[in-house]
């Protein structure tokens, strides 16, 4: 196992020094609470992005205060803006589309939002050199079709190692727009850095998708982000087509949304344990993809409240499993489906998700390493996996250096004893409090 790269924890990340977390069994049915969850990942860093590139002051509320966001305001106060956050609230004086420093050494650590954002956005401006460096995995992660793209558009970027990955370098002198075209079926956040550097573009930029995009949620939430940000960019429903007007950002005053894909973790613990969970500031008012997780949980038995303030999940004694599921569009939720299926009375196989073999970890390879570990049996596809019922056995798991690889199999851990998650600190990637809030709804963590 590799070791995990510590230099993408930020100051915002906690628990560097614990080497494992052991996670004692609940007893059914005890898990009774309501939960407040931090603010969306993806929220965040796209508004701070646009927030920076506007013109005028945002004051952005409810941010996510993780790895993932403190590596993307580090970046924009190095290229100049002043971002200055108070708890959880951040006051940004935008830059108008011209960076206020014009030569500048960035790291982003592990974001793919930070990594697949920032370079189109820093090619947008008149002059300047930009090098950017990311962690380990970031630096294995694929960029090149959204580096050709933007290449295609004028900008000069030149790859500093290996050709088609970070570090890389941004020599910015403005895009041109017009049309582009860029494939959706790797990462949808190609398409997201495309359309937040489009609008400071000369002309108007076109893009086409000739394929098909993997989470069309997230480009959907950069447009509408966009246009509360004062751009209206046109697009067709399927999101093959999009055009986006040359003008810019205006700042703003928004409040964020809580994050969806962390709020999942709650509710699938009140699955499993027969419990009740009420996610206190989400509802089904959002386009966060990962959302639809409550159809998942209501499919295996949990009966779910959709209310018009709160999301709320109550688990029921035997899960229902015995289906096939593509969780193409919320796929950073296979990890925590894989995790739970174990516990449900038929084999629960998950489809279309060859595209997370290239996020934090190779995730269909880890989490069946993981569950086969625990005496589960799982076949393994090139898109997904095929999970078994089964009683598993208490082992210490490994995290691979992956949030969601260790919020998702400590889930196991409120039920079988003997489990425990070697470096938890990963989970700072986008919830650093997740053990705290863990231990709120009643689960007993040990730090050692
Ligand atoms: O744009 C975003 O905020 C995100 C897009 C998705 O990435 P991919 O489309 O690369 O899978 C998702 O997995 C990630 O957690 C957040
Ligand atoms: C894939 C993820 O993150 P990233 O933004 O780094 O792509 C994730 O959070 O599951």
């Amino acid at each position: 196992m590799g070791k995990p790269d510590l230099r993408a924890r930020s100051p915002w990340s906690s628990l560097n020094d614990v080497k494992s977390v052991a996670i004692a069994p609940l007893k059914e049915g005890t898990v009774q609470t309501d939960i407040t969850i931090p603010g969306s990942k993806s929220f965040t860093n796209r508004a701070l992005i646009m927030a920076a590139l506007a013109k005028g002051t945002s004051e952005l509320s409810g941010i996510l205060r993780s790895d993932d966001s403190y590596w993307c305001i580090d970046a924009l106060q190095k290229l100049g803006i002043q971002a200055e956050v108070e708890g959880d609230t951040v006051k940004i004086e935008g830059c108008a589309g011209e960076w206020p420093v014009k030569e500048a050494e960035l790291y982003i650590g592990a974001a793919g939002t930070v990594a697949r954002f920032l370079p189109g956005a820093l090619a947008v401006t008149d002059d300047g050199t930009f090098t950017v460096e990311a962690s380990k995995r970031m630096s294995e992660r694929p960029v090149q079709p959204l580096i050709e793209a933007l290449q295609t558009l004028g900008a000069e970027i030149e790859y500093l190692d290996k050709e088609g990955f970070y570090p890389l370098r941004v020599h910015a002198h403005g895009l041109t727009g017009g049309n582009v075209s860029i494939s959706g079926k790797v990462s949808s956040q190609f398409i997201s850095g495309l359309l937040l550097a489009g609008t400071y573009a000369k002309e108007q930029l076109k893009i086409n998708i000739p394929d098909y995009i993997v989470q069309h949620a997230y480009v959907k939430i950069t447009l509408d982000l966009m246009k509360e940000f004062g751009v209206d960019a046109v697009f067709d429903d399927d999101l093959t087509e999009m055009s986006v007007p040359s003008g810019g950002f205006i700042g703003r005053e928004m409040a964020l949304e809580a994050d969806a894909s962390t709020a999942s973790y709650f509710m699938a613990l009140a699955a499993i344990n027969n419990g009740r969970v009420r996610i206190n500031n989400l509802t089904m008012q959002t386009n966060q993809p990962d959302i639809y997780m409550v159809d998942v949980y209501e499919k295996m038995g949990c009966t779910v409240t959709r209310d018009k303030d709160y999301i709320e999940v109550q688990g029921i004694p035997q899960l229902k499993g015995d289906f096939e599921i593509s969780m193409k569009e919320m796929s950073d939720q296979t990890l925590t489906l894989a995790a739970i299926a174990p516990f449900a009375d038929g084999p629960i196989t998950i489809t279309d998700v060859e595209h997370i073999r290239h996020h934090e970890s190779d995730r269909i390879h880890a989490v069946c390493t993981e569950l086969r570990k625990m005496g589960i049996q799982v076949k393994e596809f090139s898109d997904g996996l095929k999970v078994y019922p089964g009683k598993p056995v208490g082992v210490e798991l490994h995290s691979y250096d992956d949030h969601r690889v260790a919020m998702a199999l400590s889930l196991v851990g409120t039920k079988v004893p003997g489990i425990s998650m070697e470096d938890p600190g990963c989970v700072s990637k986008t919830c650093p409090t997740f053990y705290e809030l863990f231990e709120k709804t009643g689960v007993s963590v040990t730090y050692s």
